[in-house]
């Protein structure tokens, strides 16, 4: 399962866990403004915006799991297994495989107003990369410095929902995870009075207890709940480490550990990585599970109009610090 979340301060963030029991081997990857984008089944792109996110490079295509680009709208892809549907091509409309997806709505939007129509013209097909990649069943959250929707390629068709708590998970579909807030509308930071009955006396004996019913499992409804939670109360300072110090410390609060979510016999989904992309300035912070420091790559760093991918491997050996 998947997390990913916006957040704002005086800048603002995009990012999310990835949650898997195996790795396709991701590094973070700059794509320049020259790099041709080629698509299968539509029109490439010889120049386009740049991008710098999480992805699998194979045969010099950047398959992107999550990106940023240099206008700041982000996007992230999330598993929706049994729910997502790809079709096949159909005449009159822009035919994107979803690995094309990320580089198609990125490469050439500024702002999800941008994005959205785009969408409308958009058909997700059913082409694999390859054999050895087929399709992944995702489903894509799009952000810009000030909302969020969510891109849902059903049996019905495309649909797209606007996000307003800025949190994508898995299944059930995006309608039933907002809805299901509506659960959860005692949940608060705060301690109520005794709304239980006032035939009984009922103390407070511990902080925290507002949040008592607050789901803490690892199932995809509960973490978009505990997720959408901990992110709409937050308080942090608004300069660059401690907004992104907060992004981190938001993703934990549901991250996997490992041995607590067993998907085949002696096989166990965790938090491989998190990250937190600056919209503004296009740095990717990124954690992994093995590596609790923080690295950052920072697009600007890059030459923007070059014509070859980046990539940086991660980190993924554990820092410590040691005093003595
Ligand atoms: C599995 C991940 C979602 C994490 C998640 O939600 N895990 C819970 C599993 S579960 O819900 O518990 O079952 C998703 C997120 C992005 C995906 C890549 C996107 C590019 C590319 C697309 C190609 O078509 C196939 C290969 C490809 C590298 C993809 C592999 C894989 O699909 C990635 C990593």
């Amino acid at each position: 399962m998947c997390t990913s979340l916006t957040y704002s301060t005086k800048d603002h963030y995009f990012g999310r866990n990835l949650d898997l029991e195996l790795s396709y081997g991701e590094a973070v990857t700059f794509t320049p403004r020259n790099f041709p984008f080629e698509f299968r089944k539509a029109a490439s792109l010889p120049n386009h915006y740049a991008l710098i996110g999480m992805a699998a490079v194979v045969d010099n295509y950047p398959l992107y799991f999550d990106a940023t680009n240099e206008k700041g709208l982000s996007m992230a892809g999330l598993n929706f297994p049994e729910n997502a549907y790809f079709f096949p091509e159909v005449d009159g409309k822009d035919n994107i495989s979803p690995f094309e997806f990320i580089p198609w709505i990125l490469g050439q939007c500024e702002t999800v107003i941008e994005a959205k129509k785009l969408l409308s013209k958009i058909n997700l097909v059913n082409v694999n990369f390859s054999e050895q990649l087929p399709l992944s069943p995702l489903h894509w959250m799009i952000a810009d410095q000030s909302q969020s929707i969510v891109v849902e390629s059903v049996k019905e068709g495309l649909k797209v929902y606007d996000n307003p708590v800025g949190v994508l998970t898995n299944n059930p579909p995006f309608d039933y995870q907002l809805f299901n807030l509506n659960n959860y509308r005692h949940i608060s930071p705060t301690v109520s009075d005794n709304n239980f009955s006032q035939q009984v006396e009922l103390t407070v004996y511990s902080r925290g207890m507002g949040g008592l019913g607050l789901p803490g499992d690892l199932s995809s409804a509960s973490r978009f709940v505990k997720a959408a939670f901990t992110k709409l109360n937050s308080v942090s300072g608004d300069s660059e480490f401690e907004s992104i110090g907060q992004f981190f410390h938001l993703l934990k609060s549901v991250e996997q550990q490992r041995g607590a979510c067993e998907v085949e016999e002696g096989k166990f989904e965790f938090t491989i990585y998190s990250s937190c992309c600056n919209m503004d300035k296009g740095i990717y912070y990124y954690t992994t599970y093995e590596n609790s420091q923080i690295s950052a790559v920072n697009m600007h760093h890059e030459d923007l109009d070059g014509l070859e991918l980046t990539t940086y491997l991660l980190v993924n050996s554990q820092q410590v610090n040691s005093i003595n």
